[in-house]
């Protein structure tokens, strides 16, 4: 089968869910924030500086991949840096043929120049106004919306879950918590997802990615996450036996056993718990072992509610449409499976549902219609 091109990728509208805006800054721009702040750098050239990012993240554990984020957050505090990183995101997101994406940061972390964790929310807020115009003016029109998120480690997830109710209308669609995953329990912030709830709010949490089923279990049963950021270890909770053949076949054959499906699988995949699957950035943590053998084709096969997503593209050097480009090479996907996550996750927005509908009929369904064709 001749695959897709890269380049037609980028052109086809896309959809994302789960990208970090302080895992998202272009390298030459670290490079002038941290000369203006005195920040040090592994390195001062752009090229080299993007590829430490990538070969640091590269590192098996989660814990060593956090640790790439000490640069990108320490030129991110000020009303500037956080303006210039916001207004680049969304220009990068849309010349990648992004449409709408859901970008989230923790403001706790952005408050060591002396900004308010109102002021962190506005100067990103006002930079991706900025980007998204100027995208517009480019023909390459993006809607951003911003997930705020909180450290799992620290303790401040009841105020960032208020602060995200605060901006709710204007640019804040959801909340998530994020950072190290074993040892820090979702229900360690039962209090901010039951506030959320109280409010009719959204959000999503980052579980099952360094850690397996007990954390998606709490995620879902304890603190009612709405989607899942990664959740790719739900394949724990799924026994193939594709090589044990089972039944005979009336020609005489032998038939593989489908998937069976535990509890908790069955669940997400009943509610049509939409997962926000990063397949690069699970190779890089160790939560898969490669894209050729990334769960992601399990769970399209078994028609979860997959989406896929960047996660952060400094460090995995990578793009939605160079995600989607692995993911049709590696599985011989072509536009048919394309579209299909990419209306998994417009369905899964945590934007209204008529603005939902809108981007689906008149966005992506004609656009995947001609690629199709
Ligand atoms: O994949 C991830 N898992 C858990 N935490 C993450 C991941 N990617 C980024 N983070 C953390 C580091 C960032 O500083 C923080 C907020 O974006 O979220
Ligand atoms: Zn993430």
């Amino acid at each position: 089968m001749v695959g897709i091109a890269h380049s037609d990728i980028i052109k086809a509208p896309k959809v994302l869910l789960h990208d970090h805006l302080d895992g998202g800054l272009r390298p030459g721009t670290i490079v002038e924030l941290a000369a203006a702040v005195g920040h040090e750098l592994p390195s001062t050239d752009p090229e080299r500086l993007g590829e430490w990012f990538v070969a640091a993240a590269d590192s098996g554990s989660l814990e060593r991949y956090l640790e790439t984020f000490a640069h990108t957050v320490a030129v991110m505090q000020t009303e500037e840096g956080l303006h210039r990183v916001a207004k680049e995101c969304a220009l990068d997101l849309a010349a990648d043929g992004v449409v709408y994406a859901e970008v989230r940061y923790a403001p706790e972390q952005h408050l060591e120049g002396g900004l308010t964790l109102d002021q962190v929310v506005e100067a990103v807020h006002a930079g991706l106004r900025e980007g998204s115009a100027e995208a517009a003016a480019n023909g390459t029109p993006i809607r951003v919306g911003t997930l705020l998120t909180a450290m799992r480690h620290a303790a401040r997830s009841q105020e960032i879950a208020e602060l995200a109710v605060r901006y709710r209308d204007t640019g804040v669609v959801g909340f998530d918590i994020a950072g190290a995953e074993a040892g820090f329990p979702p229900t360690r912030h039962l209090d901010a997802f039951e506030y959320l709830q109280r409010e009719n709010f959204h959000f999503t949490i980052h579980a099952g990615e360094a850690f397996g089923l007990p954390s998606i279990w709490q995620a879902i049963q304890w603190c009612g996450a709405d989607r899942l950021g990664h959740g790719v270890r739900l394949v724990d909770d799924i026994t193939v036996t594709a090589d044990t053949p089972s039944a005979p076949t009336a020609t005489g054959g032998t038939q593989a056993a489908p998937p069976v499906l535990g509890r908790l699988a069955a669940y997400v995949r009943d509610k049509r718990i939409p997962l926000e699957l990063c397949p690069s950035s699970n190779v890089q943590t160790g939560a898969a072992p490669s894209i050729a053998e990334h769960p992601i084709k399990l769970l399209h096969d078994l028609r979860f509610r997959v989406t896929v997503n960047t996660d952060n593209r400094l460090m995995s050097g990578t793009s939605m449409s160079r995600e989607m480009t692995l993911l049709t090479e590696s599985f011989g996907w072509g536009w048919a499976e394309l579209q299909w996550l990419t209306i998994n996750a417009m369905k899964s927005a945590f934007i209204p549902y008529d603005e939902r509908l809108v981007l689906i009929n008149e966005v992506i369904k004609p656009a995947y219609a001609k690629l199709l064709a």
